[in-house]
């Protein structure tokens, strides 16, 4: 399905933001690893965290699930033995589940989007993995991919934080199941750090005792801990969220976003700050994020390494700023479900946006009088460029039309539905060209 967005000068009303993507799977995780029965309120439900429902029922957890939660009875340590896995297109579900495969005797995580995840590095992992001991077959680091576990061993364990703070997080969520105490060393930059914190949060809640150094480059995890059952509550995704605060930044507005914490460990609280910077009129007071758009933005610069799943809005709301913006150390960003430089700025430009890209950065110099529009923008199976987009297409001249959009669905299903209760003129159409599934 295909959405077209008509300019739309004015949004007004209130939301409740979603639920956060990041900590609903990994309460689901940490639940599955627990031998009890954990219940987590408020899941979010999209297209990645019903991938790791999935595919943990698929290793034995007994999971149910009502309008408001969801109970888990877990595998522990012992994971059923599946022959196949299936993650869809969501990636810190794949890599945080081919460390825990790694406790069955042989699982092949398949490739059903090989335009997207298909593409995606996973080398880091599959040589840390390697030194517990953990045979892999793979296509040159990507997807399918086999794993040949049964007994991983801890120990002394290196991994790059390159290109993904995923394959860290993936192995802090394996290390504690182990019969033998581990020593995790990040060698290089660690990308997405901020990521990690919610990874030591949800594992301490769950009972997990990690040492870990102030610059989260070394951790001491001791071997033979369990998981305990417990009662998780998931808070307001940041990410999703951020495309929903700059829509009301570039446009005349007085929106609302609730069950926004000023205290989450999410990096993508940044928005908020962001969008001061860009001196958008607004307030974050108990939970409440209050726009009151006048659609007139200042240019920025800032560290998207902190934020990295709200950058593209942050992008987006630059379009039409005063003035060149520049988001740098964003490198990583090339690593996700597209080139998110590359591709990303491809689509802006049809849309009118004036941007150029170092390797890891993004330059814009804003449009403060508005864009084109009137092209139809090439989704590349991301949501975060559907949401991104669909920004500019608020405040361009003429409508765009965003095809393939339903892969908003990964993580924000109701994305569109949220925009158009503001008011924003987005509409569903049939696709007209079948090129994406
Ligand atoms: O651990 C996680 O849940 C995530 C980590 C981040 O990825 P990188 O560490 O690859 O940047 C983020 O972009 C992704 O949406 C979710
Ligand atoms: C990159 C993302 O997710 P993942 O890496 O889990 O596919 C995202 O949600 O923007």
């Amino acid at each position: 399905m295909d959405v077209l967005v008509t300019p739309t000068p004015q949004l007004k009303g209130e939301l409740q933001a979603l639920s956060s993507k990041n900590y609903t799977t990994r309460y689901l995780l940490v639940a599955a690893l627990a031998e009890g029965t954990s219940t987590i309120y408020y899941p979010a439900h999209s297209e990645d965290s019903d991938a790791m429902r999935r595919c943990l029922r698929d290793l034995g957890a007994v999971i149910e699930e009502d309008d408001e939660k969801i109970t888990i009875t877990g595998f522990g340590s012992k994971p059923r033995h599946v022959n196949e896995l299936n993650v869809g297109n969501a990636g810190a579900v794949l890599r945080f589940l081919m460390a825990i495969a790694s406790l069955c005797p042989e699982v092949t995580f398949v490739n059903t989007y090989p335009d997207s995840l298909g593409k995606r590095p996973h080398d880091d992992l599959i040589t840390a993995l390697g030194q517990m001991g953990v045979k892999i077959d793979h296509r040159e680091g990507k997807l399918p991919i086999t794993i040949h576990g049964g007994a991983p061993k801890g120990g002394k364990i290196q991994v790059s934080g390159n290109v993904s703070s995923q394959f860290l997080s993936a192995l802090l969520f394996l290390t504690p199941l182990l019969p033998e105490d581990s020593e995790i060393e990040v060698l290089h930059d660690l990308k997405s750090k901020v990521v990690i914190g919610q990874t030591l949060e949800v594992l301490e809640q769950a009972g997990i005792v990690i040492e870990a150094s102030e610059d989260l480059m070394n951790y001491k995890v001791a071997g033979n801990q369990k998981y305990k059952a417990q009662q998780y509550s998931v808070q307001g995704d940041y990410p999703g969220s951020a495309a929903v605060l700059a829509a009301a930044a570039v446009t005349r507005s007085d929106v609302k976003l609730h069950r926004l914490a000023e205290n989450s460990k999410q990096g993508e609280r940044a928005i908020v700050d962001v969008l001061r910077m860009m001196e958008t009129p607004l307030t974050h007071t108990n939970g409440t994020v209050h726009v009151q758009g006048n659609g007139k933005l200042k240019a920025v610069e800032f560290d998207g390494d902190a934020a990295t799943d709200a950058v593209l809005a942050m992008v987006a709301a630059a379009v039409f700023a005063e003035g060149t913006s520049r988001f740098y150390n964003v490198e990583n960003l090339r690593y996700k479900e597209c080139d998110r430089i590359t591709d990303y700025l491809n689509e802006l430009r049809k849309a009118g946006a004036n941007v150029e890209e170092r390797q890891a950065e993004i330059i814009v110099h804003g449009r403060p009088e508005g864009v084109e529009g009137g092209v139809e923008i090439n989704a590349h199976y991301d949501h975060r460029v559907i949401m991104a987009l669909t920004i500019v297409g608020l405040r361009a001249q003429k409508p765009i039309r965003i095809l393939d959009a339903h892969h908003v669905a990964k993580s924000y299903p109701i994305y569109f539905d949220h925009l158009k209760a503001l008011g924003a003129n987005v509409e569903w159409t049939q696709s007209i060209q079948t090129s994406q599934s």
